[in-house]
C-alpha cells in the first residue's frame, strides 16, 4: 500500500474539504520527515494524527502553519495554496495553533493574553488610532467583548485578572486554547492539548474540544499521544509511522487494523471498548 492510499475510502468525508494535504514530502539533509502524506479535513471535523515519536506529526503541523516548506506536494486551505506562504500570512487566513509547550506571556493576565490573540482584529495602528479614535475605540470594545465570551466559553472567569504564570498547568493550557480561539479561527491545530495533564484536567479539556467542534463548528487537526482521548473524540484518525500515513479511518477501524496494531499500538492496546 502506498502512503497516499487508505483502505477505507468510505470513511472520507463527502463534503468539500476545508483542508487538503496532498502527497507532501519533507526532508532534512538525509532525514525524510514526511514521505508522501495525504489527508483531508472536512467542515466541522475533528481529525487526529497519531504515531510514535519521530513519526512526522509535528512536521505536518509545521508544514500546515508555514514553518517548514515541503519539497513536494500541495496544501490547500479552501481555494488557497499554503505552500510558500509565511506563518503570519497563514495565521491571517484563519489557521490558529496551540503548542506542545505553553506559549503565553506568563506575567500578563488571562484577559491580556486573550487580547493578544485578537491582534489580527486590530486594523488600526497607534497613529491611525490617534486620527480614528472613534473607530479604534469601537474596535477595542468589540475585541474586549469577544474575549469575555471566550472567558465564559472556557470557564476562565475566576482567573481572568490573574497573571497566567500563577495558574495551574491545566488552566494555562486552557488559556492557550482561548488565545487561539480569540483569533476566530477557521481551522484549529491542537498540538498535544492534554500533554502533562492529570485526569480531571484532561476531562475538562476533552469537553472544551468537543464544545469547539459542536458549538463553534470549528474544524480541528489534533496531534495527541493520549490514545483514550483520541479514540473518544476524533471523527477520523490518521496513523503515521516513519513519515508515512499507514492508515486513515474512523477510530474503531484504525484501532482494529492489524498494521496499526503491529506498527504502533501494540498488542496491549488492541481495542478500546470504552463505556
Ligand atoms: N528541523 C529539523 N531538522 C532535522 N530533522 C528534523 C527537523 N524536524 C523534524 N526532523 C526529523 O523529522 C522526523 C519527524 O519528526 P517530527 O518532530 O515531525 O516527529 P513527531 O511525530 O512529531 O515526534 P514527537 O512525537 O516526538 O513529537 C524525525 O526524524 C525528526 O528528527
Amino acid at each position: 500500500m502506498t502512503a497516499t492510499e487508505t483502505r477505507s475510502p468510505e470513511a472520507e468525508p463527502t463534503a468539500t474539504p476545508v483542508l487538503t494535504f496532498e502527497d507532501v514530502v519533507l526532508g532534512f539533509s538525509g532525514v525524510t520527515a514526511l514521505n508522501g502524506v495525504s489527508f483531508t479535513v472536512g467542515p466541522g471535523e475533528l481529525f487526529a494524527v497519531i504515531g510514535p515519536n519521530g513519526a512526522g506529526k509535528t512536521s505536518i503541523f509545521n508544514v500546515l502553519s508555514g514553518v517548514y516548506r515541503p519539497q513536494r506536494g500541495t496544501v490547500r486551505f479552501g481555494a488557497q495554496n499554503l505552500i510558500g506562504m509565511s506563518p503570519h500570512a497563514i495565521a491571517r487566513l484563519g489557521i490558529a495553533r496551540t503548542f506542545q509547550n505553553i506559549e503565553l506571556f506568563s506575567n500578563l493576565t488571562v484577559l491580556d493574553n486573550l487580547m493578544l490573540g485578537r491582534h489580527h482584529h486590530h486594523p488600526y495602528g497607534v497613529l491611525a488610532a490617534l486620527g480614528w479614535f472613534g473607530k479604534a475605540r469601537r474596535n477595542e470594545l468589540a475585541n474586549r467583548r469577544a474575549v469575555e465570551e471566550i472567558v465564559d466559553f472556557l470557564d476562565l472567569a475566576q482567573w481572568r485578572r490573574l497573571p497566567v504564570g500563577l495558574l495551574p498547568y491545566g488552566v494555562q493550557k486552557r488559556v492557550e486554547l482561548g488565545r487561539a480561539l480569540a483569533s476566530e479561527p477557521k481551522l484549529l491545530l491542537l498540538d498535544e492539548p492534554v500533554a502533562g495533564m492529570n485526569l480531571e484536567e484532561t476531562e475538562d479539556m476533552a469537553r472544551f474540544i468537543l464544545d469547539i467542534r459542536d458549538e463553534l463548528d470549528v474544524p480541528m487537526v489534533m496531534v495527541e499521544h493520549d490514545m483514550g482521548l483520541v479514540m473518544d473524540l476524533a471523527d477520523r484518525i490518521m496513523v503515521v509511522d516513519f513519515g508515512r500515513a499507514i492508515r486513515t479511518g474512523r477510530p474503531r477501524e484504525v484501532a482494529t487494523d492489524p498494521d496499526v496494531v503491529r506498527a504502533y499500538l501494540g498488542e496491549e492496546h488492541r481495542v478500546v471498548d470504552r463505556p
